[in-house]
């Protein structure tokens, strides 16, 4: 029986999973990846790290499951979107990659809405330090040699991609994310490339996600035991578009909460469905001719894992969450609790402000790591109030909402979640790994002939619904009210935030 890898490029870890022909999970396995944060606003990861992380996720599946790794057909990418990988002519990475969640280009997101007419109609969204195209410019302007140097633009799941097939190769929902995409008609558009100096030779050819993008090298081929066979690997997609084909999340309405390092609220949409005045990000779906939407809050698991670090329970995030379970029982306690604004890495959705810091309010002598975990896990939460709040506002139909990522592990906080949101939230069977599921969908569907397609993008069976509780979302307003309160005094009192560094004398206008 044929195997089909998925391979997800996350932010915290690389996970890989193998799949039967059925989608059933035969093997998992995971490598942690670290983020370095040298000055304040950057984000960044040695590229080298993905690929270790990769070969070692993937040599763990060949220990866990040797007989159906000989029979593996096709791989599957997904991947933490818009880090910008910046390689020299023979495929080196210039400097490590900047990710998604680096706030550092809020300068260069104007300057890119100045130099392109109609910028947000022309790219389907409004330019967010986040994305990769105002990274080009900072690096134009402070690192102009590096700048000079660079032959490519890879997007983290893309250089994993170069380093298995030796190709330069992207595909249109990852794509979507640099902002150099006219995501309408699924190509490359070079007036944007231009206004960051860039050319159509310097960023990958695209496929769409379930087509074949290249082969494993005959090398990788015979060091892990496949006969020297050319293996197909699948276009693949972002890791939300992956984790979208996960659990079957194409017809519009379809959507899920993702609780990874970020936080997105995504729905499948009836063709491309911009709304960049209200910070959407409108996105090609992984599948020919569909699109989709996401409202995204850059801290969310990640929130708690900072919060569980923070109060020396970093190796006990599920202990550190029935403390805050217990504390919230208590009504009168809740009604006291502190507030978070998760913005630790600033924040999108609906504020697109990269200098948004974290914030807790309301902190008393008897709070200790419980009450400080229930603050993160329910400031969370309320920073996805205001994404469905957006998402509302953009009329865009949410009919079904799935739970996936990490942090759908706790069903404390799906609860929270359900109850802040006042929308039942249903939690698949293999949620943690949705991207990777996805991405072993997206191999099957580079083999597989078009007439399979409804059948690999099936809904996975709900492992559990939570419904929300009326009396709780009642109980939750007011404090969403305040939590936006306090975003407002945040801005009115934070720090200035010291620039990363000064342009280099040679640096470009
Ligand atoms: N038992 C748990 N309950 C809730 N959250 C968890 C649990 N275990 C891990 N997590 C969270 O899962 C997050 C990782 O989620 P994941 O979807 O793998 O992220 P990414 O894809 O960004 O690497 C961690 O930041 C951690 O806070
Ligand atoms: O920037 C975005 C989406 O626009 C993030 O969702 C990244 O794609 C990272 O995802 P996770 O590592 O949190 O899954």
């Amino acid at each position: 029986m044929a195997a089909f890898l998925g391979l997800d490029i996350g932010t915290s870890s690389v996970k890989a999973v193998l799949v039967d022909e059925a989608g059933a999970a035969l093997a998992e396995a995971g490598r942690p990846l670290a983020v370095s944060r040298p000055r304040p606003l950057w984000s960044e990861q040695d590229p080298e790290d993905w690929w270790t992380a990769a070969r070692e996720a993937v040599e763990a599946v060949r220990a866990a499951a040797p007989q159906a790794w000989r029979e593996l057909a096709a791989i599957g990418l997904s991947g933490q979107m818009h880090g910008a990988t910046l390689l020299d002519g023979a495929g080196r990475p210039l400097r490590p990659a900047i990710l998604w969640n680096d706030g550092r280009c809020a300068a260069e997101c104007a300057e890119l809405e100045r130099r392109v007419p109609r910028f947000r109609a022309r790219a389907s969204n409004v330019a967010m330090p986040g994305f990769t195209a105002p990274k080009l410019l900072w690096v134009a302007a402070h690192e102009p040699d590096i700048f000079a140097a660079t032959r490519m633009v890879l997007l983290p799941k893309d250089y994993v991609r170069f380093r298995l097939t030796g190709e330069f190769v992207g595909e249109m929902s990852d794509a979507a994310g640099t902002l150099w995409l006219d995501i309408a008609r699924r190509r490359w558009d070079d007036e944007l490339l231009a206004a960051c100096g860039l050319t159509s030779a310097q960023v990958p050819r695209l496929v769409e996600g379930s087509q074949v993008s290249g082969h494993l090298s005959p090398d990788l081929a015979r060091a892990w035991g496949l006969d020297g066979r050319a293996i197909p690997v699948a276009g693949g997609a972002g890791d939300n578009a992956a984790s979208a084909i996960g659990i079957g999340a194409v017809a519009p309405g379809d959507g899920f909460l993702s609780l990874g390092t970020s936080g997105v609220l995504f729905a499948a949409t009836d063709g491309l469905r911009a709304d960049p005045d209200r910070t959407l990000h409108a996105f090609c779906h992984a599948l020919p001719e569909l699109w989709h939407v996401m409202a995204v809050t850059l801290a969310a698991a990640s929130a708690l894992s900072w919060v569980a670090g923070l109060t020396g329970q970093g190796d006990d995030i599920p202990g550190l969450i029935a403390r805050a379970e217990a504390f919230a029982s208590d009504e009168s306690r809740r009604a006291a609790a502190p507030l978070f604004l998760p913005y630790l890495t600033g924040e999108r959705t609906p504020h697109n402000d990269a200098g948004a810091t974290g914030l807790f309010a309301g902190l008393r002598a008897e709070h200790g790591a419980d009450a400080l975990c229930h603050a993160v896990l329910e400031g969370v939460a309320l920073a996805f109030v205001d994404d469905l709040e957006v998402l509302r506002g953009a009329d865009v139909a949410l009919t079904s909402c799935m739970l996936v990522g990490g942090g759908s592990r706790s069903a404390f906080w799906a609860q929270l979640l359900a109850d802040a949101l006042g929308i039942p939230l249903d939690r698949p069977a293999g949620a943690a790994t949705g991207a990777a599921t996805g991405a072993a969908r997206l191999a099957m569907l580079c083999v597989a002939p078009p007439e399979r397609m409804a059948s690999i993008c099936a809904k996975p069976p709900v492992e559990r619904r939570f419904e929300p509780r009326q009396e709780r979302h009642a109980e939750m307003k007011p404090r969403h009210d305040r939590f936006r309160e306090l975003y407002r005094a945040e801005v009115a009192t934070r720090p200035e935030l010291p620039l990363s560094s000064p342009p280099s004398a040679g640096a470009k206008a």
